[in-house]
């Protein structure tokens, strides 16, 4: 290949090569992080010393890589490991006072707005050409814009590029006879000058995104092959990254009409799993980042950047997390994509800088998924894009090292599903069919799923290895190029509605009903003397239906995230996030009843505004253009109104519903954990009285059996006609001995099942018989009774009379009673 092909007249013209500098040890204090943006370093960074010893200092476009299939793998070169996720340092370091850059969950995002005024000189210097606008066509078509770029070789050039935006393989390298194909793109550049590369291919692009279009340049190619020196670039040859960051500043300064509120993430997919390069490592390690929904990430860390400094500082954290290895063909190749992103979100300037600031109450702003977002202020309509910057992992033949044969295969599948998705979307567009695209097959297609359907503007660097070896991949190269040429784009400019004139229209409403309200109110009582029942329950719906609509308006203002600056708090209408704790479960439930009628009325309201689109006048064609804009006009107010009740629904759907329907169960909760407390009190009282009861009846047993061995002792006593008169105590009323105190057997037994069962009782409280209880407190029965147990037998009439039966002698008669009442224990005789 010739290098003086008017091709490349276009471009820097071919570096002469130079050989790859010898590996050097770098002193320690030479060691420091290298930055895209730092002019004095080499972009690419790794966290590993042994890399960054090695790569520090590396002029890295004099030192040509050779092409796979010629491994130059030398056993004295040092091999490096994948770049470790490092110890970290501290989250804190990430939002120390000089950071630039700010994590989005803690910044009032009217405090970060960067507008033209706020752009430092430095901030667009250097060698942005502002002068060279983009070439107009380029990103306003709906193709992607695909461009070769060939990277410069001290070895034997395959490829021919004579014909501008052509290139074919040389003939003499040709495997058949027959003329290779020609490969026509938008771009065929050569050469290690990465500015005119970034006019060429990126510039566009970039302009697009700060004007409202989602925007997405990728490298493709081979490993070695110069993806990250295109994206990346060097200390002297800033490549498209740091070029559009300048040119996202460069564009805010030139454009005072607007301000911006700029927000960052960068991250890598790397073996299958997406890490958030700008969190720890720990903690990106630990939670992986999820792709949630069309294009959303979670958890993922955006930091809001208000000058270039910043965007640099983000960029160099991202880059030492940055898996590299050392491989066969590439001394730091990336072993996974990497994807930079910048939200870009930006509105016109107000009046004045008060108004321009826009400040909104802080914690008014309820949070939106995505982190922090600009607002619409007084009929300012807020523009999003997304700019992605992705530096994919290249293609590669199995490497001698496991590890990265290993990581190797993630990328060849992830790449291979890159390329048949890329070929279902370009058959989908040529056949105007609809097959069905395996964007899941891979995280990296799933990625990059909203923007392959046609959401953004897409810029390919395809890079190819012009050396005669590295045939068969450019050509691979080459094809995927084509056919990602014939993916149908629709990019379209993301703006958000500008809900103020609606709202302010609902305010007024709110305020005209709460007046009639107020005063249906204060004509109540005299009107309802008037009224016959029927009417008073009429009137009374009709005054619930007029709250109701207060309710519902009120609800729709907050669901469009508005509030009312000069009301403050007073204007912000009762979130149902704020339901009073101290409501009864009843007045919880009318409040669920009360948010789901308000759903059904919304999606009434939704059912009717459809209808109200679909039976929109057409208008003749030649109408009047008058008539043509006030219709326009009217269908975009149906639509907006549309979408807030839409937006109003959604969230009604879920937090208002879900909070009273939590109240509610939460306030059930703790009353149904008091019942339980209690039952289980009462649990434990009842299985204390079986146990108590259970004692008493073992007592009662006891005490039962006492009785039965007093009333066997008696029955003996008896039987032994022994007279119990001269055992008892004198007696005022009966003297001892007397006559008519007998002490008959039936009397005693009753005596006996009466103390039983009274006095006695008691006993059933302790643990030992009752009977040695009482015995211990008391006296005997039969030594000394009680005055009490005495007045139980009042009624006792002694049957033993004197001298009859037969009485045993005084010391037979005690000597039998300590026989029998000496056997029981403790029984004091
Ligand atoms: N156009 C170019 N001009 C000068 N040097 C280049 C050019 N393209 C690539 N290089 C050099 O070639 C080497 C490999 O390039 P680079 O790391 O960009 O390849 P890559 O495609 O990103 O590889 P991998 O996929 O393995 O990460 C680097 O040293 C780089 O500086």
């Amino acid at each position: 290949m010739s290098t003086d092909t008017p091709a490349m007249s276009k471009l820097a013209r071919f570096t002469p090569f130079t050989p790859k500098r010898p590996l050097s040890i770098v002193s320690g204090n030479e060691l420091s992080t290298p930055s895209v943006f730092n002019t004095s370093k080499k972009y690419k960074a790794s966290l590993s010393t042994e890399s960054r010893i090695r790569t520090t200092k590396a002029p890295a476009h004099t030192s040509l890589t050779p092409v796979p299939g010629t491994p130059t793998k030398s056993n004295d070169r040092p091999k490096t490991p994948s770049t470790p996720r490092g110890v970290s340092p501290s989250p804190a370091l990430f939002l120390g006072p000089g950071d630039m850059s700010m994590d989005v969950s803690r910044v009032d995002p009217e405090e970060a707005l960067v507008d033209s005024e706020k752009i430092e000189p430095g901030d667009i210097s250097g060698d942005i050409d502002e002068s060279q606008l983009p070439t107009p066509e380029y990103g306003k078509e709906d193709k992607v814009l695909v461009s070769i770029r060939i990277r410069p070789t001290a070895a034997q050039d395959a490829w021919d590029i004579s014909v501008p935006k052509v290139i074919k393989l040389s003939p003499q390298h040709a495997k058949t006879a027959l003329t290779p194909p020609e490969f026509h793109f938008d771009e065929v550049l050569t050469g290690s000058e990465n500015k005119p590369l970034y006019n060429a291919v990126a510039k566009s692009h970039v302009i697009a995104a700060m004007e409202g279009y989602n925007a997405v340049i990728f490298a493709y190619g081979q490993t070695a092959s110069g993806k990250t020196f295109t994206l990346s670039g060097s200390e002297d040859q800033p490549g498209i990254i740091p070029r559009a960051m300048k040119d996202v500043f460069s564009h805010i300064r030139r454009t005072p009409t607007r301000e911006y509120l700029l927000r960052c993430s960068y991250l890598e997919i790397y073996n299958e799993t997406i890490y958030d390069l700008l969190s720890p490592p720990s903690v990106s390690a630990t939670q992986p980042v999820q792709i949630i929904g069309q294009g959303v990430l979670a958890p993922l860390r955006e930091e809001v950047v208000t000058s270039l400094k910043g965007v640099r500082e983000v960029m160099e954290r991202g880059e030492r997390h940055r898996r590299t290895a050392s491989t066969d063909w590439n001394e730091r190749s990336s072993r996974s994509h990497s994807v930079f992103r910048l939200v870009i979100e930006s509105r016109e300037r107000g009046e004045g800088k008060a108004e321009s600031s826009g400040r909104q109450t802080p914690g008014a702003r309820p949070q939106t998924p995505g982190g922090t977002r600009l607002q619409t202020i007084g009929g300012r309509s807020v523009q999003m894009s997304v700019l992605s910057l992705i530096d994919l992992a290249g293609s590669e033949k199995a490497t001698s090292d496991k590890e990265r044969t290993r990581e190797g295969k993630y990328i060849n599948t992830s790449l291979l599903t890159l390329g048949s998705v890329i070929g279902t979307l370009a058959e989908n567009a040529a056949k105007h069919k609809n097959d069905h695209v395996p964007y899941r097959n891979s995280k990296l297609t799933r990625l990059l799923q909203p923007s392959l359907s046609g959401d953004a503007r897409i810029s390919v660097v395809c890079t190819l290895n012009p050396d005669v070896q590295a045939i068969p991949e450019s050509t691979s190269t080459l094809q995927f190029a084509s056919r990602i040429k014939r993916v149908q784009l629709s990019a379209k400019k993301k703006e958000v509605v500008d809900t103020d004139a609606l709202i302010e229209r609902y305010r007024k409403e709110i305020e005209e009903l709460k007046t009639k309200l107020a005063d249906r109110e204060a004509e109540a009582p005299e009107r309802n003397r008037r009224l016959s029942a029927r009417e008073q329950i009429d009137e009374s719906k009709a005054m619930k239906d007029l709250n109701a609509r207060i309710q519902q308006l009120t609800k729709l203002i907050l669901t469009s995230q508005s509030v009312d600056e000069t009301k403050g708090d007073e204007s912000r209408p009762a979130s149902p996030s704020k339901v009073d704790f101290d409501m009864s479960p009843y007045q919880l439930q009318q409040e669920l009843l009360a948010a789901r009628r308000q759903i059904e009325s919304q999606g009434n309201q939704m059912l009717s505004l459809e209808a109200a689109l679909l039976a929109r006048p057409e208008l003749p064609p030649d109408a009047p253009e008058t008539e043509k804009d006030k219709l326009i006009a009217d269908q975009q107010k149906s639509i907006r109104e549309l979408e807030i009740v839409v937006r109003g629904y959604e969230d009604n759907l879920g937090e208002p519903l879900r909070q009273v329907r939590e109240d509610v169960e939460r306030e059930w909760e703790s009353r149904l954990a008091v019942e339980v407390k209690r039952r289980e009190e009462r649990e434990a009282w009842a299985a204390e009285l079986v146990k108590q009861l259970d004692k008493e009846k073992k007592a009662r047993l006891k005490l039962e059996e006492e009785r039965r061995a007093l009333a066997a002792f008696v029955s003996k006593f008896d039987a032994l006609g022994l007279g119990v008169g001269s055992l008892l105590p004198p007696s005022s009323g009966s003297g001892s001995g007397s006559a008519s105190g007998s002490f008959g057997l039936g009397k005693a037994k009753s005596y006996l099942s009466k103390i039983g069962s009274s006095g006695l009782g008691v006993v059933a409280e302790e643990t030992e018989s009752p009977m040695r209880i009482n015995l211990k407190n008391q006296q005997s029965l039969l030594d000394q009774t009680p005055e009490e147990e005495w007045s139980l037998m009042e009624d006792v009439s002694f049957e033993m009379e004197m001298g009859k039966g037969k009485p045993a002698s005084g010391r037979k008669a005690a000597n039998l009673l300590k026989g029998v009442v000496g056997r029981k224990e403790n029984m004091p005789v």
